[in-house]
Formats: C-alpha cells, structure tokens, sequence
C-alpha cells in the first residue's frame, strides 16, 4: 500500500495538457483561463474628470474664471483653453488639454458665466490615462473567473477568451444491488448514491459529469459500462474495487489496457482504491462504500478535475482542537467524519463516535476531515490536530 501523499502525485500525473477552447466572456463566469487575456485599449483612454464641476488651472485657483464651454461623458470640449477660463464638465469627460484640476461643483460659486472657487484644498480629482491599465497588459489569473474578472475583461475590450474546457467525466457505478433513485428497490437491492455524488464534486470542481448506466457485476457488462466510456477526458468507476468475487472492476481494465498506476492505499476509508490510464484516458477506481467514495473524491478526483483544468487544488490541512480523548491509529491514515465548533483561538473538533464507511447520514453532517496520520498515538481532549475543511 502506498501513502495517500504519493497516491495523489500519481493521480494528478494522470491529468495531460490543458485543452481549451474560446468562449465569448458572458459566458466564462468560473472558468479557468488558458491564456492570458491581452488589453486591446488603454483605461482610462484619457484623462477622466472624477467629478461634476469644473475644468480649471492649479495657478488660477483664486481668481474668477469665465466658464467658456462643456465636457460631458461621450461629449468632449472641442474649444481651446484660454487663459483665466474653466470649463464645466461631468464626471466621466475627458478633461480638456491645457486644464489640470477639476473643482467639484459644491466649491464653486457660480454668477452668470463667472465662478470663484470657495474652496482651494483637496486632490485635483483627474483620473490619469492608463490609470486602471494599458492597451497590452495581461490578465491571467489562475483561479476562476470572478465577476469582476468579466468586468475587467469587458472594459479590457476582449469579447472572447480561451478557458481550459470543461473535462467530461464518466461515472460508471456497478453492482447487482444498484437502483437508480425514484425505484422501488426489490429485496437485496439499494439505491445507488455514489454516482451522484461524484457528480455533484465533479461539478463542483467544474468539470461536466455524464453518469452512465448503472453496470452489473459482470464482466461483459462492465465491458460495457468502460465502453460508453468512451470520449470522456476522465473515468470514474464507483464499487467492485474489493477483493470480493464480484469485485471486477480491475479485472477489466487490466483486459483493456489499464497501465495502473497503483491499487491500493493506506488510507481509512479508501483502501482499495486505484488509478491508471486506460489508452489516453486517466481513469480512477473508488471504492464502493459511499463515504469512501466521496472521501476519495474530495482528495483524489477534485484536485485531478483541477488540474486537468490547470488548477492547483486549494484546500489546505487546517489546525484545530480535538473536543475528546482519541485511541491510537492504526496502518492507514484516517480521514474521521467530524464537526466543527468556534472556540476562544482554534476551531474544536468532534470526530463523529461512528466512522463506519457506509453512513452517509453522518458525512452529510460532518464539516470536516480530522485528518491523523498512520500511527498516530493516543491523544487527548485539547490536542492540537490537522483537518480538511468540507465547507466552504
Ligand atoms: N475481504 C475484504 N473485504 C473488504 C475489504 C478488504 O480489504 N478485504 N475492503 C473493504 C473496504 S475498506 C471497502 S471500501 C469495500 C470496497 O469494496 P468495493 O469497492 O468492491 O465496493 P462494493 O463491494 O461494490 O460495495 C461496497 C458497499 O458499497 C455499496 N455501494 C456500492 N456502490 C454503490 C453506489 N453506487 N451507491 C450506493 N452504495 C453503493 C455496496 O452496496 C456495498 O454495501 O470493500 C470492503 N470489503
Ligand atoms: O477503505 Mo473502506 O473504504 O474503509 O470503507
């Protein structure tokens, strides 16, 4: 069994180039962009008034000065500056040549076409050309695209951009006890859960999941389920990872080609666990029980949906206090289901007193991984521990 450290190295080796596409920016909210995005003008284009009131000269601040014409937004003052002049103007309008400080209007007095400034003081209430950016900077983040991102690339005049694509990933869940849910389940049956939580942490990590149906615990139906497979950019098996007799999932895809990567992990829950490439596709086995799948998931197939975006993964090991005495660890590291309280400096933790890999009812409560390392001893209420936040 290899560490869950060198499990994810080898998962996120699995991830090949970025593959983009261009997209027109009403529709790039949360996607990742490929290339940087290039300014094609300059903002201000000039030097924009940032007030309503008037155009005038720092040296002929104390004097009267004969209002001699109007800059508005979109209307520029066309007329030459002459000397003990101001010129009205709105915010937003380019502030006339021969002009370098706008009054705001509530310090003015204004008779006629004559005004005197009331009051001298203040900032000179230009916003100079190229002040936001210039034609030919760069936008790159490497995050998602914000609403301000879509702002910025708007005023940047750039109407399309290229963003990594969306990865298509296939879910390929099995097993003879599966129903989809709204189906009456007959005796022995369940109703299968795993795929669609793994399509909900797909999306959410911005990839668009395709759930496939559901494969029965044969070898010619999972042959069947890897080839509707076919064209994702990502596979997702859920169940038959086990060494059970109807765990068949690696047996197939050793029958096609899976250059595994490895099977098997010392992690709880989570053992079984694998991940290869199946020709070009990446492809990761979870183990069936539903809070293993959707662990494996948080720390194996979001940050690989991430990557496959050119993104690196942003969740990071928090510190917390432990809220009870814990047993010592055993071989695997453990990712306990746990709550989270506020407390004077750190957070409080609770590990859940059931951590059994089926309980779905309780992961769905749970805001946090108490994460302990394999062989971790005994600890105590107070402790300081590491956890993976589930929120937020
Ligand atoms: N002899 C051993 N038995 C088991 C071992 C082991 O090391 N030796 N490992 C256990 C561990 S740990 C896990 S995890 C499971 C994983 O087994 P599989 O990946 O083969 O999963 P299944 O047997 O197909 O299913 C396990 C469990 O989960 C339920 N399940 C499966 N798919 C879904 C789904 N789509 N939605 C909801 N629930 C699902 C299934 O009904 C089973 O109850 O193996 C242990 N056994
Ligand atoms: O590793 Mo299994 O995933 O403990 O339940």
């Amino acid at each position: 069994m290899i560490s869950v450290e060198e499990a994810l190295a080898h998962v996120l080796s699995l991830a090949g180039p970025v593959a983009s596409e261009q997209i027109p920016i009403d529709q790039a909210l949360g996607r990742v962009l490929a290339e940087p995005a290039v300014a094609r003008i300059t903002q201000p284009p000039f030097n924009a008034s940032a007030m309503d009131g008037y155009a005038v000269r720092t040296t002929e601040l104390h004097q009267a000065l004969t209002v001699i014409g109007e800059a508005a937004a979109g209307r520029p003052f066309t007329g030459g500056a002459k000397p003990a002049s101001a010129v009205r103007i709105f915010t937003g309008a380019p502030v006339p040549p021969g002009y370098d400080r706008v009054v705001m209007q509530e310090n003015v007095a204004r008779d006629g076409d004559l005004i005197t400034i009331t009051e001298t003081t203040g900032g000179d209430n230009i916003r100079p050309a190229g002040d936001d950016f210039r034609i030919g900077d760069h936008h790159a983040p490497t995050r998602r695209l914000s609403t301000a991102d879509i702002a910025l690339l708007a005023a940047m005049n750039v109407p399309v951009v290229s963003v990594a694509k969306r990865p298509r990933v296939a879910i390929l869940a099995g097993g003879d006890e599966l129903v989809g849910p709204g189906t009456t389940p007959a005796p022995g049956q369940i109703v299968s859960s795993n795929d669609l939580a793994i399509a909900a942490l797909v999306r959410e990590a911005g990839a668009e999941p395709v759930i496939l149906p559901i494969a029965r615990d044969t070898v010619e139906s999972l042959h069947q389920g890897f080839a509707a497979a076919a064209g994702a950019d990502l596979l997702v098996t859920i169940g038959g990872a086990s060494v059970g007799d109807h765990d068949l999932v690696g047996r197939v895809a050793s029958e096609l080609g899976l250059q595994q990567a490895f099977y098997k992990i010392a992690m709880r829950p989570g053992k079984p666990l694998m991940a290869g490439r199946l020709g070009a596709t990446p492809m990761v086995g979870l183990p069936g029980n539903p809070v293993s799948a959707i662990v494996c998931g948080v720390l194996f197939v979001q940050p690989l949906v991430l990557a496959m975006q050119g993104l690196a993964s942003r969740k990071r090991l928090l510190k917390a206090r432990l809220a009870l005495d814990l047993p010592p660890e055993g071989n695997r590291q453990h990712y306990l289901r746990a709550t989270l309280a506020e407390s004077d400096d750190l957070p409080l933790i609770r590990p859940f007193a059931s951590q059994d890999s089926a309980r779905l009812s309780l992961m769905a409560q749970a805001d946090a991984l108490l994460v302990r390392p394999a062989g971790d001893p005994a600890r105590r209420a107070g402790d300081l521990v590491s956890f993976l936040p589930l929120r937020g």
